[in-house]
C-alpha cells in the first residue's frame, strides 16, 4: 500500500483564512488579540521557532511581542515579568518558551501563568481541565494532531493507538485526548521492553521522541496511520522525524511527513488558542 500524505502544511493554511477572519471580527469589535512570548537564553533551534510563531501571528494580524532576557536571568525576574503580564489587559497570551536554562524550575514558569492566558495548555489547572474532559485550552501539538485526524476522517474509536513518548507537552495529553475519544491507548518510552512489537501492533502509531528514524517498516502495521511528532537536525541542515518516511510509507495508510506535517499545526493551533483567549473562551476537551 502507498500511504496517503497528510498535508499539515496545506491544513495549516486553510485553518490560518478562519483565524485572520476571526481576527478582523475581533478587531472591529476593538479588542486585538496579543501573544507575548517569553524566550530566556539564544539557543537557535528556540529562536527559530519564535521566529516561526512571529510570521504566523503576523499573517493573521495577531499582534505578538517577544521578552528576550539573558540566559543568566534569575528564576524570580522572569516570574515577575510573568505575573506583570498576567495583570495587563492587553495580553491575551503568554507563552514561554521551553526548554528553559537549567537553574529555572520550569514548572514554577508554567505554574506562574494565569491559567486563562496558558495558550500552551501546560498549566496543571489546564491539564486537569484536559483529564477530566471540560473546557480548557489544548496543548497545542495534540490539539493539532487531533484537528488533522479528525480533517482526514480518520476515526479513532475503537482504535488501538501508540504513543511513542510520554513528555508532558506532548505524548501524554495526546494520549489523553485520543483516549477522550474512545481510543485504546498504549503509550511507550525509553525504559519499554519490546517496544517494536507494540508499535508494530498499533492502528494509529503517534512517535513524539527525537530520534532520527527510530522506527523503520518493521515496527509498522499493514495499513497503520503514521503521526510523526519528532524534530530532528541532522548534520546536513536538514530536518527529518522519528520515522524513516519512505519505508513506512510502502505500509502506511496515512502518514504525516517532516516537515510540513505536525509543525505547522503546531502553530496554527497555538493562533487559534491566542484567538480564544482573546474572545474570552474556552474548547471542550471531549
Ligand atoms: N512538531 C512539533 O510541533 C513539535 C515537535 N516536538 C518534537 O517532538 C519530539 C519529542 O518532544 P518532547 O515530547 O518535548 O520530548 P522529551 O524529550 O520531553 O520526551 C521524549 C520522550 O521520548 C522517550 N524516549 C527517549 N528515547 C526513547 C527510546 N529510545 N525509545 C522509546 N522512547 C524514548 C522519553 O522517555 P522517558 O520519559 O523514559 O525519558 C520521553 O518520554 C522532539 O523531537 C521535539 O523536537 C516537540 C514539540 C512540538
Ligand atoms: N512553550 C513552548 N511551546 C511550544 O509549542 C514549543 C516549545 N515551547 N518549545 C519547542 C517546541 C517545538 N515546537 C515546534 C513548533 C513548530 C514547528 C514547525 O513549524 N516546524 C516546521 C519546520 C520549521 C523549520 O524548518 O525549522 C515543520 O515541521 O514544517 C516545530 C516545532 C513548539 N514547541
Amino acid at each position: 500500500m502507498a500511504a496517503n500524505i497528510i498535508d499539515g502544511k496545506a491544513l495549516a493554511h486553510k485553518l490560518r483564512e478562519t483565524i485572520t477572519e476571526d481576527v478582523s471580527q475581533l478587531r472591529q469589535d476593538g479588542v486585538i488579540p496579543h501573544l507575548t512570548v517569553i524566550i530566556a537564553g539564544d539557543d537557535p533551534a528556540s529562536k527559530s521557532y519564535v521566529r516561526g510563531k512571529e510570521k504566523a501571528t503576523q499573517q493573521t494580524g495577531i499582534s505578538f511581542d517577544v521578552i528576550d532576557m539573558p540566559a543568566a536571568i534569575s528564576e524570580k525576574e522572569l516570574l515577575d515579568s510573568i505575573r506583570e503580564l498576567n495583570h495587563d489587559k492587553s495580553v491575551h497570551g503568554i507563552l514561554v518558551q521551553l526548554p528553559l536554562p537549567e537553574h529555572i524550575d520550569e514548572q514554577n514558569v508554567i505554574q506562574t501563568i494565569h491559567p486563562d492566558k496558558d495558550v500552551d495548555g501546560f498549566h496543571p489547572v489546564n491539564i486537569g481541565k484536559l483529564m477530566s474532559g471540560q473546557a480548557t485550552f489544548l496543548p497545542c501539538t495534540p490539539y493539532g494532531i487531533m484537528t488533522m485526524l479528525e480533517a482526514y476522517n480518520i476515526s479513532v474509536k475503537g482504535k488501538h493507538a501508540v504513543v511513542i513518548g510520554r513528555s508532558r507537552i506532548v505524548g501524554r495529553p495526546v494520549g489523553q485526548l485520543l483516549l477522550n475519544q474512545d481510543a485504546t491507548v498504549t503509550y511507550c518510552h525509553s525504559k519499554t521492553h519490546q517496544l517494536t512489537a507494540y508499535a508494530a501492533s498499533a492502528d494509529i502509531l503517534i512517535t513524539a521522541v527525537g530520534k532520527a528514524n527510530m522506527i523503520n517498516s518493521e515496527a509498522i502495521k499493514e495499513g497503520a496511520v503514521i503521526i510523526d511528532v519528532g524534530m530532528n537536525r541532522l548534520d546536513d541542515g536538514s530536518l527529518t522525524g522519528d520515522v524513516d518516511f519512505s519505508s513506512a510509507a510502502e505500509k502506511a495508510s496515512y502518514i504525516t511527513p517532516v516537515p510540513k506535517g505536525v509543525g505547522p499545526m503546531t502553530i496554527t493551533m497555538l493562533l487559534k488558542n491566542t484567538v480564544q483567549a482573546a474572545k474570552g473562551l474556552s474548547y471542550f476537551a471531549g
